[in-house]
């Protein structure tokens, strides 16, 4: 294993990506929200642009995961699905380039997508949604597995949990993962960590405050007598 993803190794990684329209979709806001994050104790960073990963690694060394989200023409693939923008963003300062490597139509194979991305320097970590899917992308070069996609992909189970057999069926395949995906609450996270996950990403419950107050306000509704 490379000693960039040793150091990952149980530490909580925060996703910092305001969507479009969120009043947070500004590097500025991204990068205050990443100083934050730091300051609560994230060894790690998942940035979603290539402005937002130059903003950041200006101000840390902590490792920074970056990808782009942008679709693409006849494909449902979203993630950094071309070898341009995983170019575009290991120039930027990432130390590692999240790519969609499920099995949905996609415009570059993920044996593309990680040339690409070690060319640029960069480790490649690919999002999936089965452990079939985290098999075809280590043997396509990948260098770490993350749940990611679960519940995003019209084959893996729809559901408002974290994927936790996903996590157990990676482990006793003797694959290394990262866990990720509505990992919501400390308790969850801890869950995933005694699952064997190599560390924990966090979104939603840390940095889509929007989210998180829909939460409190659909429970309050839901009680309504
Ligand atoms: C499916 C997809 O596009 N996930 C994105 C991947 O980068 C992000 O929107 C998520 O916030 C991230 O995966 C963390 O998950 P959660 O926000 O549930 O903690």
């Amino acid at each position: 294993m490379s000693s960039m993803l040793e150091t990952l190794a149980g530490q909580l990684i925060v996703s910092v990506q305001a969507d479009e329209g969120s009043p947070l979709r500004d590097t500025q806001q991204i990068v205050a929200l990443c100083r934050a994050a730091l300051l609560g104790g994230a060894g790690g960073l998942r940035l979603r642009s290539a402005p937002d990963v130059a903003a950041v690694r200006a101000i840390t060394a902590v490792p920074i995961i970056g990808l782009t989200k942008q679709s693409h023409l006849g494909s449902p693939v979203y993630i950094t699905a071309t070898p341009g923008e995983a170019h575009d963003i290991a120039a930027a300062g990432a130390d590692l380039v999240a790519f969609d490597a499920t099995d949905l139509p996609r415009p570059f194979s993920v044996a593309e997508l990680t040339g690409a991305i070690h060319e640029a320097g960069a480790l490649a970590m690919a999002d999936i949604s089965t452990l079939e899917e985290a098999q075809a992308a280590y043997a396509a070069g990948a260098d770490i597995v993350s749940t990611t996609m679960s519940g995003y992909t019209p084959h893996s189970p729809q559901q408002d949990a974290p994927d936790f057999e996903l996590m157990v069926q990676l482990r006793a395949a003797g694959l290394t993962f990262v866990a990720e995906g509505r990992l919501n609450t400390p308790e969850l996270a801890v869950l995933a960590r005694q699952l064997g996950a190599h560390a924990v990403v966090v979104g939603s419950a840390i940095t889509r405050p929007d989210v998180v107050t829909s939460w409190f306000a659909r429970a309050l509704r839901a009680d309504q007598p």
